[in-house]
């Protein structure tokens, strides 16, 4: 299975080869930080975090640099605003940054540069970009010659000449624009002015440009070309182009093979923006007590590339769509128990695999095999019926047993390692019929084949299975014809285990450019289906699906979530199976403070006998101080 990704340079969805394979390298426009992130920048950085979670579980060891833009015109109004410095402000919003995107559940990058600990790459750009004759001095500023670079324009699809017709009916004429040689260049290094901050350079003291200090972090991070540069599609034009045009101008290769742009979060049509005012921040939201994964859900419910319009109902509809997700996800807290499902079960799932791609193969070499090609035949001929679904139910049981009567029969003319090596595999099949059977068979088997070579012997494996095989489709005619009630639930079992294959349709969906959306109704799906199941397990007491297919769904449906960072906590949910929530214990605690403090000694005890029923230890601090507790 192939990714395949819109890339803004071509204007196409084209397959995804990173440059080393296995590798990707990803570099994602950060935040200007000079106020509290909205739903803007929660969008685009949980497209990005889901973008590279879903790289990492296909295979792709992702490096991924993400920057703070801590020096602009922006930050400087802040704090002149405040009276205030602007690393001050800078500090503030990137310290606020971290905690909004801890609670969306955004994982940290892999480094996060700042452009005040950029300055000698800048620099060192900026020199390479003069000497190469792309950049000129003007009265303490240095601007970038766009004429220079004919390619200028290829990622956003203007062209100069356009550019300059809507440039035009222009009024104002900026400051800078007198100095520059011709109105399209821009500023890569700005003249100190007085009371703003400024750094010493070759051409005297000033601050660079927003432009360079990407193209810089990106050359000294990660290196001349990357495979993936990622930003809002607000950054097109001019911010990715200018970049473009710095980074190819000194390097002459390109700066990344793959411009990954994401939709913006509009409202009423219009992007959500600090400038417009018109924008809802990510703590305003969380206040409100909207779920962190309900915003998640808002965002990926949408074409990653597409606008999305943020409305209250918009919210609302993320958030029941989260509930039912939710309660999918505790699923097992809730109903595991009455399942037989043990702690371990729950503690250790299944890791849910990508089905092969080339990114696995590639990434990791398969070892060589140092089976036989006798013992590959046989363990060829066996996987289909090790994967057999239970969902067949007794049928599979026989076909089962019948096909391990047949290994015993093969293992009595091996040798004992093939032998352990077979039994490996059964051991990992339910129904493994009795043991002394297989022993019992495998020397009759030992007898028979004693003078079979191991091709007749394989022969004979694939005539004895041709067998079970006929026996099972007569068995499954005779189940058909009946037409009874329970086979009609047999076959929805089979054919909700078998049909619905979630992992690849998740996988063929995300390697879609990212068709989060269509990945969501997989995992809807899912959830509906455990839902439907719980209800039955209530009210009838038993569920119509296997419980260990269940299990497996459940396995799947949590893997594949925390693809898109989607998790839920089983404390948030009061029916927790595990004993009292934190909230509980805490809510517990402080009424039994409270029955203290109204000397109610009585009530204090009951509480604490209760919570210890649970297995949860208080211990009174010292005269006044804090109450704790633990869970013993
Ligand atoms: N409304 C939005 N929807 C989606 N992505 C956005 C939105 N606003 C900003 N972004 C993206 O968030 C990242 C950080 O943007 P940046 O801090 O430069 O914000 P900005 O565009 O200056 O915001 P504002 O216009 O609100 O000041 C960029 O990749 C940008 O494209
Ligand atoms: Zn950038």
């Amino acid at each position: 299975m192939t990714l395949n990704l819109y890339n803004t340079l071509t204007r196409s969805k084209e397959p995804f080869e990173p440059l080393e394979p296995g590798k990707v390298q990803m570099y994602y426009c950060g935040v200007t930080v000079y106020d509290y992130c909205h739903l803007g920048h929660a969008r685009a950085c949980i497209v990005w975090d889901a973008v590279r979670r879903y790289l990492q579980w296909r295979g792709y060891d992702v490096r991924f640099v993400q920057n703070f833009t801590d020096i602009d015109d922006k930050i400087l109004n802040r704090a002149r605003e405040e009276n205030s410095s602007m690393e001050e402000v800078a500090e503030r919003y990137i310290q606020a940054y971290f905690e909004d995107m801890k609670r969306l559940n955004v994982k940290d990058a892999d480094e996060y540069p700042r452009a005040t600990h950029t300055l000698d790459g800048i620099k060192r750009l900026i020199h390479d970009l003069e000497n190469k004759g792309f950049a000129y001095p003007a009265e303490g500023d240095v601007y970038y010659a766009v004429r220079k670079f004919p390619e200028y324009g290829k990622l956003s699809g203007r062209k100069l000449e356009d550019l300059q017709a809507g440039a035009s009916g222009r009024v104002e004429v900026e400051e800078e624009d007198t100095k520059k040689q011709d109105p399209f260049d821009f500023a890569l290094w700005k003249g100190a002015k007085e009371g703003e901050p400024a750094w010493e350079s070759n051409w005297g003291s000033g601050r660079p440009g927003w432009h360079i200090e990407c193209s810089a972090m990106v050359r000294d991070r990660l290196g001349e070309t990357i495979d993936i540069h990622a930003g809002g599609a607000d950054l097109i034009f001019p911010h990715h182009e200018n970049e473009i045009a710095q980074s190819e101008a000194v390097t002459g290769k390109p700066l990344a093979t793959f411009w990954l742009h994401n939709g913006m979060v509009t409202v009423n049509g219009e992007k959500m923006s600090k400038s417009l005012g018109n924008f809802i921040t990510i703590r305003e939201l969380l206040e409100r007590q909207t779920d962190p994964m309900a915003m998640r859900l808002f965002v990926l419910t949408a074409q990653y590339r597409k606008p999305i319009d943020f409305s209250e109902d918009a919210i609302a509809g993320a958030t029941n769509g989260w509930n039912t997700l939710k309660e999918g996800l505790l699923f097992c807290y809730q109903h595991g128990s009455k399942l037989g499902w043990t702690e371990a079960d729950l503690t250790n799932p299944t890791k849910v695999e990508p089905v092969e791609t080339e990114v696995n193969q590639a990434s990791e070499p398969k070892p060589e095999s140092n089976k036989s090609v006798w013992q590959e035949t046989l363990i060829q001929i066996l996987q289909p019926f090790l994967k057999l679904p239970q969902a067949y139910g007794e049928t599979v049981k026989q076909y089962k047993e019948l096909v391990f009567l047949t290994i015993a029969v093969a293992l009595g003319g091996v040798s004992l390692k093939f032998a352990s090596e077979v039994l490996k595999i059964a051991s990992s099949v339910p129904f493994l019929p009795p043991i002394f059977e297989i022993i019992g068979i495998g020397i009759t088997g030992r007898y028979l084949f004693k003078t079979s070579t191991r091709e007749m012997l394989v022969q004979q494996v694939r005539s004895l299975i041709q067998t079970v095989d006929s026996k099972i489709n007569a068995s499954e005619e005779i189940v058909s014809e009946a037409a009874t009630q329970e086979q009609e639930v047999v076959n929805e079992e089979a054919e909700n285990y078998i049909t619905p294959n979630y992992v690849e349709r998740f996988q063929t969906a995300l390697d879609d450019d990212f068709n989060f959306a269509e990945g969501l109704a997989v995992l809807f799906e899912i959830a509906k289906h455990l839902r439907k199941e719980g209800n039955l397990l209530v009210h009838q007491g038993k569920t119509e699906t296997n419980p260990e297919i269940l299990k497996q769904q459940w396995y799947t449906l949590v893997g594949l979530a925390q693809i898109l960072g989607l998790e839920a906590q089983p404390d948030e949910d009061n029916t927790n199976a595990n004993g009292l929530t934190d909230a509980e214990i805490e809510a517990l605690v402080e009424q039994r403070q409270e029955a203290r403090n109204a000397k109610d000694f009585a009530e204090a005890d009951r509480i604490r006998d209760e919570l210890e029923a649970q297995g949860i230890i208080v211990s009174d601090g010292k005269a006044g101080g804090k109450t704790r507790w633990h869970r013993s």
